[in-house]
């Protein structure tokens, strides 16, 4: 199928499921580097359409377990990689799995917003041009309908041939989040996708997540523990590599089981 029909089928779908079904499967994921065990026997499910939070502190495997759902460990040399993850049913690290095509499924927004040194709107069409789509008015409409999601569209409809580096930092992650939409992923991983912005900036990016996770996953990485509080459905408390609570994010943040979330979340270590 051409990617552009691929697109706009899937959204279609994708507008037809809301459902709370397990979109992420992880079953005793084991990874080391080298010989550092860095995650141990890790079981979780995602919900589709749920914003999941990982909290822990810092060096306790967040940012590589979240590696782990699109494959972005596999570039690190002496990465080792034991277990099931299974990503709407399908086990990702099955040979026949191609690794494009999953990253396009589950796309990633980094710390620092990252943009190519193009244009906004050239940033925008980068993932859908890779993936075949030609035509400029289906072109425009990823942009316009990327931009709306990502709540960028009001701000640079009139300047999208300029460059992005000239936006603010705000500006710039809701960028690459548009950037990440344009190719119709399921899931958006986002590794601490505010810690380089501003309150307002981060309070804007926050507001997007709660409307986002109606058409998407969002799997979220934040050392802001009221962030997590405030925006997330479950969250995930991990600690030297294993996954040591998982639950609804009121029970987490009220009365957690285990005494080391406990320990963590009043702040008596982290
Ligand atoms: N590319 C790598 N090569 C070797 N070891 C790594 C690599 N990335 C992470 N590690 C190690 O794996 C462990 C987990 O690191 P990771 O970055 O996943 O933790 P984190 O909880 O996300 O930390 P932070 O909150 O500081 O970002 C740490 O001991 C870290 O040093």
């Amino acid at each position: 199928m051409q990617f552009s029909s691929f697109y706009q089928e899937e959204s279609k779908n994708r507008k037809r499921s809301c459902s709370s079904m397990s979109i992420i499967d992880v079953r005793d994921l084991n990874l080391h580097y080298g010989a550092q065990h860095a995650l141990t026997n890790i079981q979780i499910e995602m919900q589709e359409n749920s914003i999941t939070a990982f909290i822990g502190p810092s060096g306790c495997g967040k940012s590589t377990f979240l590696r782990t759902l699109n494959r972005m460990n596999d570039m690190i040399p002496g990465v080792t990689i034991e277990g099931q993850v299974r990503i709407a049913g399908e086990d990702i690290y099955q040979s026949s799995v191609d690794v494009e095509i999953l990253r396009k499924n589950v796309g990633m927004v980094f710390q620092q917003p990252n943009p190519f040194p193009k244009s906004i709107y050239d940033n925008i069409t980068f993932g859908p041009r890779l993936h075949g789509v030609t035509q400029r008015s289906v072109l425009d409409e990823i942009v316009e309908k990327s931009l709306r999601a990502a709540a960028l569209w009001d701000e640079v409809k009139d300047s999208l041939k300029k460059p992005a580096h000239g936006l603010s930092g705000g500006q710039q992650q809701r960028l690459c989040i548009a950037r990440a939409l344009a190719v119709n992923p399921q899931i958006l991983l986002m590794d601490e996708p505010t810690s380089a912005l501003d309150p307002i900036s981060t309070a804007k990016i926050e507001d997007l997540l709660e409307e986002l996770k109606a058409t998407y996953t969002i799997v979220i990485v934040t050392h802001n523990m009221q962030q997590a509080a405030r925006i997330s459905d479950k969250t995930a408390f991990f600690l030297h590599g294993e996954l040591v609570e998982y639950d609804v994010t009121p029970t987490i943040f009220q009365n957690p089981c285990d005494k080391r979330t406990e320990d963590y979340i009043t702040g008596r270590f982290g």
